[in-house]
């Protein structure tokens, strides 16, 4: 069975509870996430240690952001671990993201727009005109002439921003949660089936699938019901 368009965030304390968690859900997804939590503690290893034996597509969540000439050496360092994709902040700039595309010629480079956590009345606070949806389509217009091949943006904005950059870019949607599932720190949300319908390529679910006592029975169970729901 082709496995899920889904990167399950293994946002773990520990090395072993990452490889034991990747282990479990990659008979079921396409893709595996490391981001800070785990890539700060543990360094480039941790790539390996997920991976595995099985080969599954490592999706590198370091969300860079900083100037120009910092991304492209930051970029350059990871890229010889062979993500498939690494992230950087689309408010960092064209010059940045363009940096970050020529430095890992050989890894996708998607661009953030505006995280999930961040509801509509957190906007101004950080100084980014909104509404969201305005937002997230500005930046990633800019993000993919800059040269991104893939954005994150929220399922609520997914829709939107296909609209906008057409069919050749993969757009990334954290903020699922299955139906009855808490939102937690997350402000803009929808279930893997909405977020699939409106045109995601990959979903990004950790705690629904990791917090559950057996991650590979949760990853299966979306899987499943992402094929019921297919056109
Ligand atoms: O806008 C963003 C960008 C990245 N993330 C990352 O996705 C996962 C979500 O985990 P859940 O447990 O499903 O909430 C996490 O690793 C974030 O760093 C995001 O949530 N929003």
């Amino acid at each position: 069975m082709t496995p899920a368009p889904i990167a399950v965030a293994l946002d773990a304390p520990d090395l072993e509870t990452a490889a034991r968690w990747a282990g479990l859900v990659t008979p079921h997804v396409s893709t595996v996430k490391v981001g800070l939590e785990l890539y700060l503690r543990y360094g480039p290893d941790v790539i390996a240690s997920v991976r595995g034996a099985s080969g599954v597509q490592v999706f590198l969540d370091l969300k860079l952001h900083d100037i120009p000439n910092t991304v492209s050496g930051a970029a350059k360092a990871v890229a010889r671990l062979r993500p498939a994709i690494l992230t950087v902040h689309a408010a960092g700039g064209p010059a940045m993201i363009r940096a970050a595309v020529e430095a890992a010629p050989h890894t996708q480079i998607a661009a953030v727009t505006v995280l999930t956590s961040l509801a509509e009345e957190d906007l101004g606070r950080i100084g980014l005109a909104g509404p969201a949806g305005e937002a997230v389509r500005r930046l990633a217009a800019m993000s993919v002439e800059a040269g991104a091949t893939a954005l994150v943006c929220s399922p609520h904005e997914v829709s939107a921003v296909r609209a906008e950059v057409g069919t050749g870019i993969t757009l990334i949607t954290p903020g699922v949660r299955p139906i009855g599932a808490d939102s937690q720190d997350q402000a803009r949300v929808a279930t893997p089936e909405q977020a699939l319908a409106d045109g995601a390529d990959l979903l990004v679910i950790g705690r629904p699938i990791t917090g559950s006592p057996d991650p590979g029975a949760a990853a299966a169970a979306i899987a499943a019901s992402l094929r019921r729901n297919q056109p």
